[in-house]
């Protein structure tokens, strides 16, 4: 790749949309990494491509809600603090990293305050900012996030986590000490880590891997961030005992796509069964049937916890039939009607059904369970794992999603109802406080009122840049904010001379768009070549199992191993 301004150096800007796999062992290994990119002009430009590039992914993903005036505020503090920093200690990874944190925040709609803290906290681990610095440049509140999400960080080797009551303990604690959005921040900051332990001793992988698995993980689960837990288990699993791993990776990974297709197919066989029955038209106005392949860790922990044989794991293939009965309708009655129509259309295993409808479980749990078996019929027969179909109504599954989070922590080892019922109102109070937070204040100075806020990225932008608020930025403004990014004041001439159409000294709206579209495209291209190299290279992937290179490569690997 050429850099248009002719600098050797290569900047990092973020693409928030490519994931690429780093390693190849299945789900665990699914890192986000950015795309090394360069910037369009000389290193001013550079800079400025850089910030502008990172505050249109994050207030993009905040949308419009969130991303108001003083929440676009704050977030450009956050990333001319943090841009320097992390810059001038040489690390261009650890820009990266820091963005795709505040990325992930963003994506669990968490509020500005959050989303800032997440953009410095790497920068302070790194020693390039103090707790003073983050307190002046970002106020208060993130930096009771900050102070607060290092109280989380160091909670674990206060104990000792391989113990299953002190976990448990200290997961209660975390919960009920802090505040949520500086959990999540955690556990947004350990993810990142989890993805970079490979530079680190042995040993700190291990710990790091253990806390994962029994705190950060199911407090993931417990805050209601489904995804981010399941990926922090995969990984730790996958450090832990990467040879239990490989070999349910093996299993898994070995039919996962003909489940997947079977899961599909029987997704649409079964929503138009449904539909098509005449007592289930009569008396149920929607039905939703959604369907999920089992995790690698979640798969282990039955076979290893429970001591189950893979025969008797019958969820590995999943699908959850939720009904919306008529206004006064009988909703049980279309669960079991559902049963029948499931009847007719698999084989069900005996004694595997479980009716939790007619007898609900301690705490509530209200659904109809039934495993088939969706094996092909023989001779030419494919013996599948067995599939687990959980039929219930809409208020039953909104009782048992609300009830998770106790689920969770009862899995995680926390079994006492009364206890489990205590912390789900302090996660509901915690969430209503960060619900709060997203109600951001529109902000009372520099001419941003309501009306002006909620709108498109690069007006946001524009706004940030022109301090005073009259429709222009100008040389000084431009100069400042160079000058806060680390660079000269012969930077910001430099730029000014680039997007100074019309040469009258300052850069009005319709100049500073202009650019702006000219850093898209340079990422849209190099998005579209991303995706061309991808392509080519399974392509050529394939001449390679078929052809020569593939046996050449073969004596090449057989000499290596003699040598
Ligand atoms: N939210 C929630 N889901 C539950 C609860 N109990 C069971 N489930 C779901 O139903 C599935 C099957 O549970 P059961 O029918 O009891 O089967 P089991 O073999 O005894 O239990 P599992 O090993 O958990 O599958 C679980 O894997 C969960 O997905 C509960 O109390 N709350
Ligand atoms: N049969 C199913 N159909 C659709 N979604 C499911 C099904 N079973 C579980 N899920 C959902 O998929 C996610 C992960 O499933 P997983 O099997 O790990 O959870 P679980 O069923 O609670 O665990 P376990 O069965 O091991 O106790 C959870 O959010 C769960 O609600
Ligand atoms: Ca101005
Ligand atoms: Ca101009």
């Amino acid at each position: 790749m050429a850099n248009a301004g002719g600098s050797e150096t290569v900047v990092v800007a973020v693409s928030f949309d490519a994931p690429e796999l780093e390693h190849d062992h299945g789900d665990a290994g699914q890192v986000r990494r950015p795309s090394r990119r360069l910037a369009p002009a000389g290193s001013g430009g550079r800079l400025m491509a850089e910030l502008l590039g990172v505050f249109n992914g994050l207030t993009e993903r905040m949308g419009e809600d969130v991303a108001t005036s003083s929440s676009s505020r704050l977030l450009f503090r956050a990333l001319k603090l943090a841009l320097p920093a992390l810059r001038d200690g040489g690390d261009a990874g650890g820009l990266s990293r820091a963005l795709i944190v505040a990325a992930s925040l963003a994506d669990l709609q968490m509020d500005a305050e959050v989303i800032s803290a997440g953009i410095v906290r790497q920068a302070m681990d790194a020693g390039a900012v103090t707790m003073a610095d983050a307190e002046a440049q970002l106020g208060p509140g993130a930096a009771g996030l900050l102070r607060e999400s290092l109280a989380v960080k160091n909670a674990p080797s206060q104990v000792d986590v391989a113990d299953e009551e002190a976990a448990s303990a200290l997961r209660k604690r975390i919960l009920s000490s802090y505040d949520v959005r500086a959990v999540i921040l955690e556990l947004a900051v350990k993810l990142d880590a989890m993805k970079h332990l490979d530079g680190l001793p042995k040993h700190q992988q291990r710990t790091t891997s253990l806390e994962v698995l029994k705190v950060f993980a199911p407090l993931a689960h417990a805050v209601g961030a489904g995804a981010l837990s399941k990926e922090l288990e995969d990984l730790s699993f996958w450090r832990l005992y990467p040879q239990a791993y490989a070999q349910i990776d093996e299993w898994l990974s070995g039919q996962e796509d003909d489940c997947k297709r079977v899961i599909a197919a029987s997704k649409e066989q079964l929503l138009h069964a449904l539909t098509a029955d005449d007592e289930l038209r009569r008396t149920v106005v929607g039905v939703d049937v959604k369907g999920r392949y089992k995790s690698r860790f979640s798969t282990m922990k039955k076979l290893v916890k429970d001591c189950r044989r893979p025969e008797d794991v019958n969820d590995i293939l999943g699908m959850r039939v939720i009904l919306d009965p008529r206004l006064g309708g009988d909703g049980d009655r279309a669960c079991r009607r559902t049963h029948e129509v499931i009847q007719a259309m698999w084989n069900e295993v005996p004694r595997r059904t479980k009716d939790y409808i007619t007898r609900p479980k301690g705490n509530g749990y209200r659904s109809l369970h039934v495993a088939v078996d969706v094996s092909k019929p023989a001779p030419d027969g494919k013996k599948r794992p067995l599939m687990e179909i959980q039929i219930r109504t809409r208020e039953m599954d909104m009782a048992a999603v609300g009830g998770q989070a106790a689920h969770a922590l009862y899995k995680g080892g926390l079994t006492d109802p009364e206890e489990a019922k205590r912390l789900k109102a302090i996660m509901l109070a915690a969430a209503e406080v960060a619900a709060q937070h997203l109600r951001d204040e529109p902000a009372g100075d520099g001419g941003q009122t309501a009306a002006t806020a909620g709108v498109g990225n690069v007006d946001r932008a524009f706004r940030q840049l022109d301090k005073n608020g009259d429709g222009r930025i100008s040389m000084e403004e431009l100069t400042e904010i160079m000058e806060d990014l680390g660079a000269g004041g012969k930077d910001a001439e430099e730029l000014m001379r680039l997007l100074d159409d019309n040469n009258d000294g300052s850069l009005s709206s319709d100049e500073f768009a202009l650019f702006q579209k000219r850093v898209e495209l340079k990422a849209k291209l190099e998005d579209t070549d991303d995706e061309y190299k991808k392509i080519l290279r399974e392509k050529l992937q394939t001449v390679d199992d078929t052809g020569l290179i593939h046996v050449y490569r073969k004596k090449l690997s057989d000499k290596l191993i003699v040598a």
